[in-house]
């Protein structure tokens, strides 16, 4: 299912006046895809989520599930798209007094389906999400990983298209973060479903998002694939949100470099084949320079190697900028950092 919004407006009236959570929003999730949208706590991202299942009418603007029009669809016609959409919640959403099995055939009984049939399709959607012994648990006997499992079987019982998941693994330890983000991703792979995923989280940017939109002030202030926008994000916003050394970082007192030479801090991301070359080692060899690792991490995304690496070179000033060319031209994104010495 492709998702489309064009100009999408919301506004609020509270207390406090209008509040424009909405304004002017566009987005282009692609079928199939797993799309991230990020930003910060009040950026706008559930509003957007609750516009595009119509628990929100948007105030103006259109947004197009397979092509249609949902702000002008009521009634019947509007039951049925809808129903071609499943939401997972931060915290699950789970009827505290119905079992595990009940809490997935709520949408079967909502839309009708025959006993059999409902009992038919909870099993075997349990056996998917790994259930298949908790049929009759209740959730307050479950881990937070289990409930959002349950939380899944249930979106998927009436064979949605599209899967809208609001900060599905907020409230689950990293663990069993990747265990639910290893079963959405199932969810796309195998059956076919489009996710839209909202996120503060750079591990779901990191591990499952094809693409991402940042979110602020109710726009879309940058969007693109996730592997570009972890290694060279061009807003503020995203620079922000997903882990990037802000302008400065505080190191221990170090030595002066010596009369000649300058040190010059960096951060180096790099993505895919790149990751896997010991680009410093090269990088020393070439140059006169010394090199000077201070953190960092290689981690994966989206299968690929990825590293983040906190660096100090040290050197004269044409080496230096030598260096630098020679390692944005192995294909790896260089920010440089400000250096503030001594204690904080
Ligand atoms: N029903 C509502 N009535 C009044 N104001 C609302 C309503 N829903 C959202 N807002 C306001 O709209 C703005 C955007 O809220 P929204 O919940 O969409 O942001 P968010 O990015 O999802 O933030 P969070 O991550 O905190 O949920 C906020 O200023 C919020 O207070």
């Amino acid at each position: 299912m492709t998702v489309r919004l064009q100009g999408v407006h919301k506004g609020f009236v509270t207390e406090a006046g209008r509040i424009e959570a909405l304004r002017g929003l566009d987005l282009e999730v692609h079928a199939g895809e797993i799309y991230g949208v990020i930003g910060v706590s009040g950026a706008g991202k559930s509003t957007l989520v609750r516009c595009i299942n119509r628990l929100e009418r948007p105030d103006a603007g259109r947004i197009e599930v397979d092509g249609v029009d949902l702000a002008t669809l009521e009634g019947a016609e509007l039951r049925r798209v809808r129903q071609r959409i499943g939401m997972v919640f931060q915290h699950f959403n789970l009827l505290r007094s119905r079992t595990v099995a009940g809490n997935v055939a709520l949408p079967l009984e909502v839309t009708g389906r025959p006993r059999r049939e409902i009992q038919e399709r909870v099993a075997e959607l349990l056996e998917w999400v790994g259930l298949a012994g908790r049929a009759d648990s209740y959730p307050s006997q479950l881990s937070g990983g289990q409930k959002q499992r349950v939380g899944i079987a249930r979106a998927l019982a009436n064979r949605p298209d599209l899967l809208l998941c609001d900060e599905p693994t907020s409230a689950l330890d990293p663990e069993t973060t990747a265990s639910v983000l290893d079963l959405l991703r199932r969810v796309r792979d195998e059956m076919g479903l489009t996710i839209l995923i909202i996120t503060h989280e750079m591990a779901v940017v990191r591990a499952i998002c094809d693409r991402v939109a940042v979110v602020e002030s109710g726009r879309v202030v940058e969007e693109g694939p996730a592997a570009r926008m972890l290694v060279e994000p061009a807003s503020a916003a995203a620079r922000r949100l997903l882990g990037f050394a802000e302008g400065s970082v505080h190191l221990p007192e170090r030595p002066a470099p010596v009369p000649g030479e300058q040190a010059r801090l960096l951060e180096l991301r790099f993505v895919g084949e790149v990751a896997r070359q010991p680009v410093i080692t090269h990088l020393v060899r070439r140059f006169p320079v010394t090199a000077n690792i201070l953190g960092g991490q290689i981690d994966r995304l989206a299968g690929a190697p990825f590293g983040v690496l906190l660096v100090e070179l040290t050197g004269g000033e044409s080496e230096l900028e030598g260096a630098i060319a020679y390692l944005r031209e192995a294909g790896v994104a260089v920010g440089e950092l400000q250096k503030e010495v001594g204690g904080r």
